[in-house]
């Protein structure tokens, strides 16, 4: 059967070794056309395609419920669940998603994106199974990057007390994050890996005999007390960890061994209580480019299948943002040891790699572990060191708490780069970076500020940085405004301070971080349809410029604020707050996102269908503020 007929994984039972590698091979082919043609996660699929087919061979997935950790790794889930006529459509606008959503398809149990969610749900739906006397299976499939977040850890410690909830965590270990994993866990899982599969030794003891007829499949009392010392005898040595949690420890197994891993995983769906089978896989597996360079090719854009390299871009780009915090940084940290740049596993997205090779000793990486790196930033400040904590703005939410116990409420001067906020493009709904600016607002003593271009951001850094309290500054995804850059010493900002980047007299626009641009953009545009706009680049969401704003909004007298978040408590949302404390009632009229979910699409496509750029801002603004808006109202209405 060839992958291309496939409309049910359950059409995967009975298929041959023979057949079902060369399923592999027509799932390697079409993972990798798709994401040299249209981008995507590359590595993390490659490295489970054996597994995922020896899984669903054991497997009913019109009953048994499998939950991806993270789901990038999940091109082959989608590929033999019915999606392989679409799947040329990954991750654009309206087609495949990029990671499992369960809108999309039956067969996805569990959505995710953000990692170490998986054996907290998988554990739910067996807990729910349980209570309803039903019988279908619960599988989490979680890498040994995901497994370092804590989320996972307390998931286990709550299943290891379970000895009667059947629940499958199959890890999968290709001794690999994004970057090389981090932790004393990512140490003992290689270990692991190193020492000879123990369980599976005494599994084929069980695989010989329960062919037997008088045994009826049971393994004879003498043999199952074997198997009992040679788990008491080695596995201290091999799976201790989760032994010692309650879990039933299988493996390390080759997780490119097809019978072995069905052998493996049939033994453990025998298994009474939460068992963990450990795989050892090749991020990468099959594509020699990304075996070669498995952080490289984690995600890819489009690339030339042949080379493995990309296709080298049409016009110069300037720098990213990312690159020129990390550029930044490590001047910073060389003028002032006291200052330390931190990544929760993220340290290419971030630019901190770059602080990485210069000064490793100023730099730290925790693990997919939020949560810790920021209250180990908190604990950095109370001894006097200038932490700089780099996570995306999706990442960042998993740390709300300890922003607000372990570094607001005790004012600690502890620096957040929130990285990729706003829109991201094609991760979709779990990553895009929009509610950032409203759930910063209501943290205590936090001063929050965005650039409007890298030659700002440098300036912000240095600022938040001498700021004796915590400060966090938002830049987006991808390239900068391209401005020419200093070196170093860059001036620092006046705290609370924005700028007026040009005068008008029919409407004031309020922009923040980078839709300070396209609000100068926008205002071109409406010159040309006789309105003239003053916009300021408020620089400051808290505090909020009120010197420099309130004054402009009652000597115009109708406002638009700017913002690429959230529109529910966000930049607009402070503004309207702040003009209504004033008593100051005039039209403010809010651009941002609505309240909904941005799907997977181009960051352009995105904009667009957000009515966010230039064009379709000054259209909405004419439209509220032209011609008609000052004919029917007086102007400021100024109490
Ligand atoms: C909470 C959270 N932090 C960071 C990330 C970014 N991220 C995506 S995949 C990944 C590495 C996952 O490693 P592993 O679980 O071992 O999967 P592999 O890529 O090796 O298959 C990271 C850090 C995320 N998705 N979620
Ligand atoms: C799966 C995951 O969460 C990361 O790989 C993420 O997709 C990286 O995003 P960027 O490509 O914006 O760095
Ligand atoms: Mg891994």
């Amino acid at each position: 059967m060839h992958l291309s007929e496939l409309s049910h994984p359950n059409q995967l039972h009975g298929l041959s070794t023979a057949e079902l590698e060369a399923m592999a091979r027509q799932i390697r082919e079409k993972h990798l056309q798709v994401v040299a043609t249209s981008g995507g996660h590359l590595g993390p699929g490659l490295g489970v395609v054996e597994l995922t087919l020896a899984l669903y061979q054991t497997l009913d997935l019109d009953h048994d419920r499998v939950v991806w950790d993270v789901g990038h790794q999940a091109y082959p889930h989608k590929l033999v669940t019915g999606r392989y006529k679409d799947f040329h459509t990954l991750r654009q606008k309206g087609g495949v998603a990029g990671y499992l959503k369960r809108s999309e398809s039956r067969f996805d149990h569990f959505g995710a994106g953000h990692a170490s969610t998986s054996i907290s749900a998988a554990l739910g739906m067996a807990l729910a199974r349980d209570r309803r006397g039903e019988d279908f299976k619960c599988v989490a499939v979680i890498g040994d990057g995901a497994l370092t977040g804590g989320m996972a850890l307390e998931a286990i410690n709550h299943a290891g007390h379970l000895p009667h909830t059947k629940l499958l965590v199959v890890l999968n270990d290709n001794d690999m994050s994004i970057s090389a994993p981090v932790g004393a866990l990512s140490t003992h899982l290689n270990r692991m890996r190193l020492s000879k599969p123990v369980q599976f030794l005494s599994g084929s003891a069980e695989e010989a005999v329960k062919h037997l007829p008088f045994l009826h499949g049971e393994l004879p009392t003498e043999l199952k007390t074997l198997k009992e010392s040679m788990k008491r005898l080695a596995v201290p040595k091999v799976g201790a960890v989760f032994e010692e949690l309650g879990f039933t420890y299988v493996g390390p197994i080759d997780g490119h061994d097809i019978p072995e891993m069905v052998r493996t995983f049939q033994a453990a769906h025998r298994c009474e209580g939460p068992v963990l089978v450990h795989v050892a896989t090749t991020k990468g597996k099959g594509y020699p480019y990304a075996e070669a360079d498995q952080v490289g090719y984690h995600a890819q854009s489009a690339f030339d299948l042949a080379t493995g390299k990309a296709y080298p871009s049409s016009k110069p780009k300037p720098p990213s943002w990312s690159k020129v915090f990390g550029q930044t940084l490590i001047k910073i940290c060389e003028q002032d040891p006291r200052v330390v740049g931190i990544t929760a596993a993220m340290a290419t997205g971030t630019g901190l790699d770059l602080l990485e090779k210069a000064l490793p000793g100023q730099y730290f990486d925790v693990g997919i572990a939020e949560q810790h790196a920021v209250t180990m930033a908190a604990g950095m400040a109370c001894e006097g060191l200038r932490p700089v904590v780099a996570i995306y703005s999706t990442f960042l939410q998993r740390a709300y708490d300890q922003l607000i116990h372990d570094v607001g409420i005790q004012k600690l001067p502890v620096t957040f780069v929130l990285d990729r906020a706003g829109i991201v493009g094609a991760d979709g709904p779990t990553h895009q970076g929009q509610y950032d600016i409203s759930y910063l607002r209501a943290v205590p003593n936090f001063t929050v500020m965005a650039p409007k271009d890298e030659a700002e951001l440098q300036r912000m850094l240095v600022t938040s940085i001498a700021h004796d309290g915590p400060c966090a500054i938002r830049i987006p995804r991808g390239e900068g405004e391209g401005v020419p850059l200093m070196d170093e010493g860059w001036q620092p900002l006046e705290i609370g301070r924005g700028e007026l980047l040009t005068d008008g007299d029919d409407v004031l626009i309020v922009a923040y971080g980078a839709m300070v641009a396209p609000a100068m953009a926008t205002a071109g545009l409406l010159q040309e349809k006789g309105l003239r706009a003053a916009v300021v680049n408020a620089r400051f969401l808290r505090p909020l410029d009120e010197a420099l704003i309130l004054p402009l909004a009652r000597r115009i007298g109708r406002v638009v604020t700017m913002e690429e978040g959230a529109l529910p408590g966000g930049f607009g949302a402070a503004v309207v707050e702040t003009f209504n404390d004033h008593e100051l009632a005039i039209p403010v009229l809010r651009i941002g996102i609505p309240d909904l979910l941005v799907d997977h699409a181009s960051p352009e496509q995105s904009k667009e269908s957000l009515s966010l750029t230039p064009a379709q801002m000054a259209d909405r603004i004419h439209e509220r503020f032209g011609p008609v808006f000052r004919a029917t109202v007086p102007t400021a209405l100024a109490v």
